[in-house]
């Protein structure tokens, strides 16, 4: 039902209209349909000038030649082309290059027709501080030696645990080999599900590595799809048979995405170090094993290659 303004309100409107151009907020108004700008409070006027006749994405934001395509106009009205309540989101304004929380809603305006009414309030400081302190705990993680996402070693800590590992293999004179594997055409379940998704299926190859191999392996993920396995005692035979045991687990587990079970390959390179070598480089064994996966990836791909 519209409502049409009453006595009362018409008598308020001076007084209001005060009140939101004192706002230390963005308030607007436009027209859901032709994106029309029916009103612009004194903020968004200091901070992006006179309106004019421009349309909200022409005023609000540069370099576009028609509506935003993430308008929120779509959250705003059902099916029937009725107000559907509240829809708050947060977004950096491509002109002020500043962080706003976002509150719209679509409402009736005196003439009966459906609006968008928004108001922005800067958040950029809010903002600066939540990336200034996930950087802060991603960075205690990495000293830490922890995948946040996957719990396993990270770089770093893979690198401390295997040279610690390859000084004991050198004195001992017993064999060591590394297995380096990444996943297949892993950008396309990013595409297609979205990096959360994405990250699920890292988590599920993760504990699917984990449990296929032997609790003195050292496991890390060392990029982004990209994974690790120092084995000590092991021979390049031994090596690559527990690279195809794992291939061919990865192949036959499927992981649950959005009700839709996704398979994932991943191709593998291994390599052995020589039990008799007076120097062993972590760095070095990373770069060959590298190699050996670079071969898997171009005779392929879901296939281990060993040297
Ligand atoms: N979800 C998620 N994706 C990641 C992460 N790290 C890297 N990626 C994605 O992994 C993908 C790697 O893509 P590419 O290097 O093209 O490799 P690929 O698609 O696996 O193809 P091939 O390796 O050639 O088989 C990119 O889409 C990255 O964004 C992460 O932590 N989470």
């Amino acid at each position: 039902m519209n409502k049409k303004p009453d006595k009362q309100s018409n008598d308020a409107y001076p007084a209001l209209l005060t009140v939101v151009n004192s706002l230390d907020a963005l308030i607007y108004v436009a027209d859901m349909d032709s994106y029309e700008l029916l009103f612009v409070n004194e903020y968004g006027r200091q901070k992006w000038g006179d309106p004019g006749k421009l349309r909200c994405w022409e005023y609000l934001q540069k370099n576009q030649s028609g509506p935003c395509t993430f308008c929120t106009n779509k959250h705003l009205r059902n099916d029937e082309a009725k107000p559907t309540g509240v829809y708050v989101w947060e977004f950096r304004n491509t002109v002020t290059n500043r962080w706003f929380q976002c509150r719209d809603e679509a409402i009736y305006w005196p003439d009966g027709r459906l609006v968008r009414i928004e108001i922005a309030t800067d958040i950029t400081e809010r903002k600066q501080m939540e990336s200034e302190l996930d950087a802060a705990r991603r960075e205690a993680e990495f000293l830490a030696g922890i995948d946040p996402l996957t719990s396993l070693n990270n770089r770093r800590a893979f690198s401390d645990l295997g040279n610690q590992l390859l000084k004991e293999t050198i004195r001992f004179k017993q064999p060591a080999s590394l297995i380096m594997f990444d996943l297949d055409h892993f950008k396309q379940i990013n595409d297609q599900f979205g990096h959360e998704s994405g990250d699920e299926v890292l988590l599920h190859i993760a504990r699917l590595t984990r449990e296929t191999v032997r609790q003195a392996d050292i496991v890390a993920r060392i990029g982004g799809e990209e994974f690790a396995i120092l084995l000590p005692q092991t021979d390049l035979e031994q090596a690559g048979q527990l690279a195809e045991r794992l291939r061919q687990t990865l192949m036959n587990n499927t992981v649950n995405i959005k009700g839709q079970g996704i398979t994932t390959t991943a191709s593998f390179g291994v390599i052995s170090c020589d039990p008799e070598c007076d120097e062993l480089r972590l760095d070095q064994m990373l770069a060959d094993a590298d190699a050996e996966l670079y071969k898997a990836k171009n005779a392929g791909r879901n296939r281990s290659v060993c040297r």
